[in-house]
């Protein structure tokens, strides 16, 4: 099966409550919520332009960290876990991820809540190689929320990494090809997050470094018809990633969720890709 040829992705509009209401780790700027809606819708569309079927789930403005679907459900293949979200305020956000998947035929769907009711988990720190599993473990995702994770997906070896000082472990490294992990390193947590993984990663990767705000180094990588094709930040908010990116092969496309990031968003948060 090859891991990274998407068909269809899932996405969720932006809710009316966002800006108010979104959980943030440090209080910043507050959010223009007219530039979250266009930078969201441009990322939906730079997704379509790739010949993804897109799954989007109305808003609900009783959640406001909704948008950010890749916390609610881990897929590989036809297996999905829903787990039970780190932070309680996130964790009513099952409910209609649930019936999504319930619609989508030959899904074998996973519940953390009735597998271990003490686990949690976020989907933003679960990467997925292709060649194995690493999951941090930190302010969202717990050791039992690590075993559920494994006994799920038990055809793949399960690495957990410590997080400490950001949200996720995606929000400080992703895959940018199918032998390419991309690394922050612009500050000590990240630095030590990332040394973290290279040393107990078993698969053979090439890795990209990356200095400034960590989540630089949070990309898409989607392999299609016509080759692969990575989506970044923009490099004009984030000048010191225009390097690596560019010695990646293939398609390069920035889209900009800067207003996102206030509430610590990024890319990889805005979509759950599917194989079937
Ligand atoms: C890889 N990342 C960072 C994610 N998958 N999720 C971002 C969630 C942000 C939200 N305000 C929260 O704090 O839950
Ligand atoms: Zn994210």
């Amino acid at each position: 099966m090859n891991n990274f040829k998407y068909t269809s992705v899932i996405v969720r509009d932006v809710s009316d409550s966002l800006g108010e209401a979104a959980l943030r780790m440090d209080d910043g700027p507050v959010v223009d919520m007219e530039k979250v809606r266009l930078q969201h819708k441009e990322y939906v569309r730079t997704v379509r332009s790739l010949g993804l079927k897109i799954i989007k789930m109305d808003a609900d403005h009783s959640l406001p960290d909704s948008v950010f679907v890749e916390d609610p459900a881990v897929v590989i293949g036809t297996t999905v876990l829903l787990p039970k979200l780190g932070h309680p305020s996130r964790r009513p956000e099952t409910n209609a991820m649930q019936k999504v998947f319930e619609g989508i035929p030959g899904m074998k769907i996973h519940k953390m809540e009735d597998i271990d009711p003490m686990a949690t988990l976020d989907g933003g720190d679960v990467l997925f190689t292709g060649q194995e599993i690493f999951v941090g473990q930190g302010s969202r995702t717990n050791e039992r929320g690590v075993k559920v994770l494994s006994q799920v997906f038990s055809g793949f070896k399960v690495t957990s990494i410590e997080v400490n000082g950001h949200l996720h472990l995606k929000s400080v490294c992703t895959l940018a090809a199918d032998d390419t992990i991309i690394l922050a390193t612009g500050d000590d947590e990240s630095t030590g997050i990332v040394k973290r993984l290279q040393s107990a990663a078993t698969g053979k990767y090439k890795y990209l470094e990356v200095k400034g705000k960590s989540s630089g180094a949070n990309c898409v990588y989607i392999e299609s018809n016509d080759g692969p094709t990575v989506i970044h930040q923009s490099f004009s908010v984030y000048p010191q990633i225009e390097q690596a990116y560019n010695s990646l092969k293939g398609r390069k496309i920035a889209v900009d969720t800067s207003e996102l990031s206030k509430v610590d968003g990024c890319l990889t948060c805005l979509g759950i890709f599917l194989t079937i």
